[in-house]
Order: structure tokens, then sequence, then C-alpha cells
């Protein structure tokens, strides 16, 4: 017998091992699902693009509580917002674990929170990133974030359309890097920026979190990446150094001169012995915080392309800011109560049950992976009219819209909801609105004068950016290239 051979074999009957584990017989009836194929259950039919979509189709017809098995583990898929918070919120304390990672370990992601198992030590890293996104904390960061927004519309006006994404990643990259490492970005040879670059690549050539095969059967880590199977384990060993950069890279620069920022304070802290973290635990905590980066990026990439293919929106949200803040000034968070938004984005890790449980009369085991269909509940039509249209004063008290109900699923759920909400809240908003205040977002024209509408669609994965983006910015009148002039020489205006 050849070793390849051997060795299919022996994958096989692991695989069998973990079907028959996982299917114990159990007369507690599960929540539906579509069909299932012996042995493999729903491996086959589980979507490698567009799974949000798939699964709501799905929900249509099994509900909003689906299970779904795949060899070794049980997925239970939730559609509505109410089941989300009856299981994820109000259940929190059974329901906040994340699967084994075993592709992310293999890559060095260790001691990120954001794919930290449920215990001890994310109780203590949760505390320290819950008390250092405070809600008056994050007041505090608003008058740098108010000057990288008007930096962004800047380098928006200097750029090429091909170029939006990467002056995108440079505005929420500077922030992040000013309240981590208290560094601030002048150039664009700035190393962070490099390794931020590095970073979305990482995560775009590793696949969704826990779908890729290495997750499903562990021991394939340890296979040449040629193996049937084992190809993500090549590509971790091949990006593992960048990872490892990004751990070591903002503490070797920490020379303790810098401006406060999340690194000081710890460090203070270790050496005043009272810190919750010791120094690779920190690291990783820092690694979180520039790896949360993608999703800022993204809403705000979204929001340009709502515009372009929506410019009466455009043109209505321009007259509301006109009316709040003038065309003289630029707008500051000060006028952040006149100008209500709510903003829309599909993301979502999963969470797993640490216990049997019972809901509505289904029985949900232990272990079972628990995703957060967010994509799904935003197309829920007993909540939202014509949910695919983007009409954004839905969220607005009547006579002024709908009176829909904001879409808080955004930031997650229960105790693994997203902890920098009062800081992401404020760096979309100021994006959002000095560009809507300065900027007119149009279309690009082809070689023959036709104008290109853009496809609005998403990349997959945790990257999600949308596929299409081309647009066109440029200053919406002479005076806002005046007053961007005069901010850089008065920052405080
Ligand atoms: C538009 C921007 C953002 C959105 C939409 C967003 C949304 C989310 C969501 C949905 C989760 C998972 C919640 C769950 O499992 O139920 C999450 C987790 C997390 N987010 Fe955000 N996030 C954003 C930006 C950020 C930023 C900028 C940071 C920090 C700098 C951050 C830090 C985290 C952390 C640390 C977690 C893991 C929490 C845990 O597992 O306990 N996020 N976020």
């Amino acid at each position: 017998m050849t070793l390849t051979l051997y060795v299919v074999l022996v994958a096989a009957t692991g695989i069998a091992i973990l079907y028959l584990w996982s299917s114990r017989i159990e007369t507690r009836p599960l929540p539906p699902g579509p069909p299932k194929d012996p042995l493999i259950g729903h491996l086959r039919y589980m979507p490698t693009t567009q799974a949000p979509f798939l699964f709501h189709e799905w929900a249509k017809t099994y509900g909003d509580v689906m299970h779904l098995q795949v060899p070794g583990k049980s997925m239970i898929v939730l559609d509505t917002l109410q089941a989300a918070v009856d299981l994820l919120d109000k259940k929190g304390s059974i329901y906040s674990d994340r699967p084994p990672l075993p592709l992310y370990e293999l890559l060095g992601w260790t001691y990120m929170l954001s794919f930290m198992r449920y215990g001890e030590t994310f109780t203590r890293h949760r505390q320290v990133h819950q008390s250092f996104f405070s809600r008056q904390r994050c007041a505090g960061f608003e008058p740098m974030q108010t000057q990288e927004a008007r930096q962004l519309v800047r380098n928006l006006f200097a750029s090429p359309t091909e170029k939006y994404g990467a002056v995108l990643s440079k505005f929420t990259t500077s922030i992040l890097v000013q309240i981590v490492a208290g560094h601030k970005i002048d150039s664009d040879d700035d190393p962070y920026l490099e390794l931020s670059k590095m970073v979305h690549q990482v995560f775009s050539v590793t696949g969704p979190p826990g779908g890729t095969a290495i997750d499903f059967f562990p021991p394939l880590r340890y296979f040449p990446s040629w193996f049937p199977g084992a190809y993500y384990a090549g590509i971790a060993r091949a990006w593992r150094p960048v990872v490892r950069k990004l751990y070591d890279y903002p503490l070797e620069c920490e020379s303790g001169d810098a401006s406060p920022s999340f690194l000081l304070s710890q460090l203070e802290e270790m050496d005043n012995g009272a810190s919750e973290l010791d120094h690779e635990e920190l690291k990783g905590a820092a690694a979180t915080l520039f790896g949360a980066e993608l999703p800022t990026r993204s809403v705000v990439a979204v929001f340009l392309l709502a515009m372009v293919l929506n410019p009466q929106c455009q043109i209505r949200a321009q007259k509301e800011i006109d009316s709040v803040v003038g065309t003289s000034r630029f707008p500051t968070f000060e006028d952040r109560a006149e100008l209500p938004w709510n903003p829309v984005a599909p993301l979502g890790v999963p969470h797993r049950s640490t216990q049997d449980d019972i809901y509505r009369g289904m029985f949900i085991p232990k272990g079972s992976l628990i995703l957060a269909n967010v994509r799904g509940m935003s197309l829920d039509e007993s909540t939202y009219k014509n949910p695919t249209k983007f009409i954004p004063e839905r969220f607005l008290l009547p006579p002024l819209g709908n009176g829909e109900l904001p879409f808080t699923c955004l930031f997650g759920f229960g105790r693994r909801k997203c902890p920098a909400v009062h800081f992401v809240e404020r760096n979309l908003w100021i994006a959002i609105v000095s560009i809507l205040a300065t900027c007119t977002i149009s279309n690009v024209l082809d070689e023959h004068g036709n104008v290109i509408i853009p496809e609005a669609s998403m990349s997959d994965g945790v990257d999600s950016y949308p596929n299409d983006l081309r647009c066109l910015i440029k200053p919406r009148s002479n005076e806002v290239e005046a007053l961007l002039e005069e901010s850089k020489l008065s920052p405080g205006a």
C-alpha cells in the first residue's frame, strides 16, 4: 500500500468515526434542515460562496433555526433577530464560546480575543478591551478622528479610483495605530501601512474562520500542502512569519516616549504589577485591535458604493447635512445629535454552545457551532419593507421614515458583542458625514463616455469588501478645497 493510499484510508476512517460520534442516537428533535447524505451529512451542500444568502433561502423552507451536520460538527443557523437574541444574548452563559480554529492556531493567531475560547483567559482579555473602549475614553478620541476624517477627504481627492481602497485602509489604520501604539502615520511608506496590507492578505488567503478542511479534520495540519485537504496548512506555514511580525513589531517600536496609547498604558500597568496581561498576551491584544481594522474599511466602502448607486439619497443626505452644518465649516462631533444615522453591515464570527439546550422544543446539542446569519436578518421581510432596497430613512420615525427597527445586530451578540462599538460608531459617523459634506460621488465613464454602474456585490470571507468600487470622488465646491487648506493650518477649526 502506498503512503498516500494509507493516509487517505486513515483520514476516511477518522471522518467516519467523527460522524458516528456526532450522530450518537439522539431522541430529542433537532431543528429542521435540508435533506442530507448518509455519513457526510450536509458537507456536499455547504456553500463555498455567498453562504448567508443560501442560508436565508433555506430558512424560508426550514425555519429560522436550522440544523446542519458535517462530519464531527453540528451547526445551528439562526436567521432571525429573535432567535439570536433568545440564544446568544439571553443565554449568553452557554452560547459564548468560539469553536477551536486549528488553522488560525497554525498561523500563530494566539491571544486574539475574537477567536478566543470562552473561559478565564477570555474574561481577562475581554475586560482589558472593554475598559479601553469605554464610552468616556472613546469620547477622548474624537478630535483625532475628526482630523483623520479630513485627511481621508484630502487623500480621496488626490487619488485615482483604483486607489480608493488603499486610502480607506490608510484612514482606518492611521486611527488604530494612534490609539493602539501612539504612532502617527505621516507617509505612505510607514511600516504600519505595509503591515496592515499584509494582514489583509493573510485574512484573504486563509479562508473563512473555521471553514477549511483543516478545521474539520485538524490532523491535516501536519501534512504537506500537496496532500488532499492540506492546502491551507502550506498557506498557514508560509504566512506565519507575517502574523508574528504583527505581534512583535508594535512592542519593538514602543520606546516609551510615544503618545498615550493602549500599549503604553498596559506596559505601565505591567511595571506597576497591575496589568491583567503578560507580555505575549499584550502582543496578542494589540494584534487583535490591528486585525479588527477590516470591517470599518469595508463599511465605508459600502457607503461609497451605496452613494454612487443611489445619487438621490446622496443629494438628500447632503441637503440635510448642509441644513445642520452649513457650507462654511466642516462637520464635527457636536453635530452628531442632529444627524441621526444607522449603519448596516453583514458580518459574523461563529459562537459555540457549551451545554445541551432546548429552544422552542428543539434540541441544540452541546458543542454546536452557532451561526447568526446577520445578512439573513437584514432581509427579514416581516421587519424590513423592501429589504434589498437602499432606504436609509426606513429607520427614522414617521413622518420622516418608516420607523423600522434599528439594525442593532450589526455588532454581534451577548458576551461576544464587539467591544469597540463606541469607537467604531464614531469612526464611521465622522468619515461618512465628512465625505457627504465635502464630496460628490459620481459614476466613472468608460472610454466611450458611457456611465459605468458598479456591481452591488461583496467578496466572501472575513475581508468582505465590495467587488466593484468604481466611482469618482470630487470636491463638492471650490469652497471645500479652500476649507481643507485652511483646516490644515488650524486643525482645531
Ligand atoms: C464597522 C466596524 C466593525 C463592525 C461592524 C464590527 C462588528 C463585530 C462583530 C459582529 C463581532 C462579533 C460579535 C459576535 O461574535 O457576536 C465583533 C467582534 C469584535 N470586534 Fe468588532 N466590529 C467592527 C470594528 C471593530 C474595531 C475597529 C475593533 C477594535 C479596534 C473591533 C474589535 C472587536 C473585537 C476585539 C471583537 C471580538 C470580541 C469577542 O470575541 O469577545 N471591532 N465585531
